[in-house]
């Protein structure tokens, strides 16, 4: 099996870069590094693996050492690739990869892996938007889209990240979006049921439940059950909604009449007004009207320890 480790020296404010500072003396036996240096580059080094190791039949794990946006680019360019098995070694800012999926630890685990590779197969969401886009964690649009992208654009995120207080900056954009964001009208349409919300914050869809750097939005999605959840946050005020914020952490949420979820395996979402997409965190284009979400049963594989 042929070890490559793609580095995000940027991800989790200079964490990625840390992690791998610690692990590379230890690593004693052949791999090849490949370090990310533009957005989307991720993509492009994982399909150029993936396509290698079919051409070749030979097996190959892909070591991540990053966040949860690289993780994302690097799945987006293996899936339906047998002879690839993606690995992470967290290194981001939210990792809510690292909460669901199996992560390796230590260099101890990685070479116990490589001795006995073991993986499992994964399911992935998929949304139709300017071409289609695979999300392993949750996909979504509306309020935390808003939010996402105000604190990426923003200086005040690189700031507060090297000071290892990254999170204050989401919660002042957070804050900041409360009053400036407009809510939505969104119809779900799923296996031919219409189910009509109004005032929507934000519509996510969810291939496992954490979101958002911990909080557990969807506590029932499993990531190898071939279903999604879509979890709609409607008809609530601003102030409402921040402390429904406080109940995701333990998914109490759940529980609110104003918070609504729906299991299945494919929803097409339309609605009123521009809204911003996310998928794992990741900006993905403005939805003018609509999208089609469904899942790729068991479409890539993850390390299993
Ligand atoms: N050399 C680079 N320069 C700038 N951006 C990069 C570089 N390499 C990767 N990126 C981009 O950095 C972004 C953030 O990466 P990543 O999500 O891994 O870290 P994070 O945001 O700190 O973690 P998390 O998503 O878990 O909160 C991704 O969009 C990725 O494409």
């Amino acid at each position: 099996m042929q070890l490559h480790i793609i580095l995000n020296e940027h991800a989790g404010s200079g964490r990625g870069m840390k992690r791998w500072k610690s692990w590379q003396s230890l690593l004693e036996i052949p791999y090849i590094l490949h370090i990310t240096e533009y957005r989307g580059h991720g993509f492009q080094i994982a399909k150029q693996i993936a396509q290698e190791a079919e051409e070749q039949s030979r097996p190959a794990c892909i070591v991540i050492i990053g966040g949860d946006g690289t993780i994302h680019e690097v799945i987006n360019g293996v899936l339906a690739n047998e002879w690839v098995t993606i690995g992470v070694m967290a290194g981001g800012s939210g990792n809510d990869y690292a909460r669901t999926y199996d992560t390796f630890h230590s260099v101890e685990e990685l070479l116990q892996f490589i001795q006995q590779p073991t993986r499992k197969q994964q399911d992935c969401g998929m949304v139709t938007l300017q071409g289609q886009h695979a999300f392993m964690n949750n996909c979504g649009i509306g309020f935390d889209a808003a939010v996402a992208k105000a604190a990426n654009d923003s200086a005040l995120k690189r700031v507060l990240g090297k000071l290892g207080l990254g999170k204050l900056s989401y919660i002042y954009y957070l804050i900041k979006q409360l009053f400036v964001f407009k809510p939505f009208e969104l119809t779900v349409m799923k296996n031919g049921e219409q189910h009509v919300f109004h005032d929507v914050w934000f519509a996510t869809v969810c291939n496992q439940p954490y979101f958002g750097g911990g909080m557990k939005l969807s506590p029932s999605s499993k990531t190898d059950d071939q279903m999604l959840e879509v979890i709609v946050v409607h008809n609530l005020s601003a102030i409402k909604l921040l402390f429904l914020f406080m109940t995701i952490f333990p998914g109490m949420h759940v529980h609110l009449k104003e918070v609504t979820q729906l299991t299945g395996q494919k929803f097409q979402l339309t609605h009123n007004a521009e809204l911003l997409c996310h998928a794992d965190g990741e900006i993905l284009a403005k939805s003018k009207e609509g999208l089609t979400f469904y899942v790729n049963p068991l479409s890539w594989y993850a390390t299993k320890k």
